[in-house]
């Protein structure tokens, strides 16, 4: 699916009928170096769905989030943010978004309380401080300098900063990064209560599990644009299935019906098929008429990570002519990111 026909599909999970909050269309965004980091995007996310942006390291999801934030201008395309430009009519919007950037950069002498005094005291309607501090597990932290707080303590202070507001749409850019387990599954829970409130969350993030775990869409971004997009079900099923299992001695792999892709390794195999279904039924009805019993048997779709480093390898082949985008770390890197 092209992004094009993304923007348009409305059948790919979100509510076919709901009103669209953020839409992007054919946007470009161009650095003062010359450099184009985004290269004609288009997505839309309906009220209360969450989206997930993904993308290999430098794709462009900062900068896209950016705009959509109305941080910067597109250099050409259109944002639309609850029926706005974010940053031509960024009065219009801002009150109604909340954003938690990759960065938050507050004084680090403030105590987390009076930061988040501060940012309650800036907003407009704005939910009491130490609301936001306890939606976000900070309450026993509230009297601690910033600068005392852990790498993950402080992106729980950034998405209360971002809540104080109460929007209506949250932008948060890579929120769960420096979060130990626990406290990456209170967010996810946090953000999973917002969502069913009827919070329209987009997000970019590193861990597939997230995207996997949250996400009611997401979009794959590799050098400034979206390669795939859809739930999590349809880009998986892009990818092949894996049916492994091993033959008993004296069966060899050349026994197997031809119409089967199989990979032998002795007598281990693995068998890749776009049709999981349909191979398993003509592998079991081949092991049923040949009596051969198949030893540990293992058939399953592919997985969000696995359909995420396939595409991501063949992206990275395709770029070495490109030293710009050289940026995007090898794949063991990516992946030790994304398991960890
Ligand atoms: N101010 C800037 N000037 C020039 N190039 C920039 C600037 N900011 C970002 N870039 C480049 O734009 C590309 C996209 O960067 P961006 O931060 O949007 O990617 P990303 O997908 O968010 O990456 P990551 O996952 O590593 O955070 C990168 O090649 C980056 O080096």
């Amino acid at each position: 699916m092209t992004s094009e026909d993304f923007l348009s599909d409305r059948t790919t999970g979100g509510p076919a009928d709901a009103e669209t909050v953020i839409a992007a269309d054919g946007v470009r965004r161009s650095y003062k170096d010359g450099f184009e980091a985004v290269s004609g995007v288009s997505f839309s996310v309906a009220r209360g769905e969450l989206f997930a942006l993904l993308g290999t390291n430098g794709a462009g999801k900062t900068s896209t989030v950016e705009l959509l934030e109305g941080l910067a201008l597109p250099t050409s395309g259109t944002i639309k943010v609850l029926g706005h430009d974010p940053y031509r009519e960024r009065a219009a919007v801002r009150p109604r978004t909340g954003v938690m950037l990759q960065e938050g950069g507050f004084p680090s002498d403030l105590t987390v309380m009076e930061t988040a005094r501060m940012w309650s005291a800036c907003t407009t309607g704005a939910r009491p401080a130490a609301e936001a501090l306890e939606m976000v597990g900070l309450t026993s932290r509230t009297g601690v300098r910033v600068k005392q707080l852990s790498g993950g303590e402080k992106r729980r202070l950034d998405l209360a900063l971002a809540l104080t507001s109460r929007p209506e749409v949250l932008f948060l850019d890579e929120p769960t990064t420096g979060l130990d387990a626990e406290g990456r599954r209170d967010t996810w829970d946090l953000i999973r209560a917002l969502r069913d409130g009827g919070t329209t969350v987009l997000l970019t993030t590193h861990y597939l599990e997230e995207a996997e775990a949250l996400a009611d869409r997401l979009a794959i971004m590799h050098q400034g644009q979206i390669v795939t997009a859809g739930t999590t079900a349809e880009v998986t099923a892009s990818q092949p299935a894996r049916i492994r299992f091993t033959l008993p001695d004296g069966v060899p792999a050349g026994h197997l019906p031809l119409t089967l892709r199989a990979a032998a390794e002795g007598q281990r195999i693995e068998i890749r098929t776009a049709a999981l279904q349909e191979s398993l039924h003509e592998l079991l009805g081949w092991a049923r008429e040949s009596g051969v019993q198949l030893l540990g048997l293992d058939a399953r779709s592919a997985s969000l990570e696995e359909a995420f480093l396939q595409i991501a390898n063949t992206q990275l082949r395709s770029r070495a002519d490109d030293p710009r985008r050289a940026g995007a770390k090898p794949m063991d890197e990516t992946k030790k990111k994304v398991t960890a």
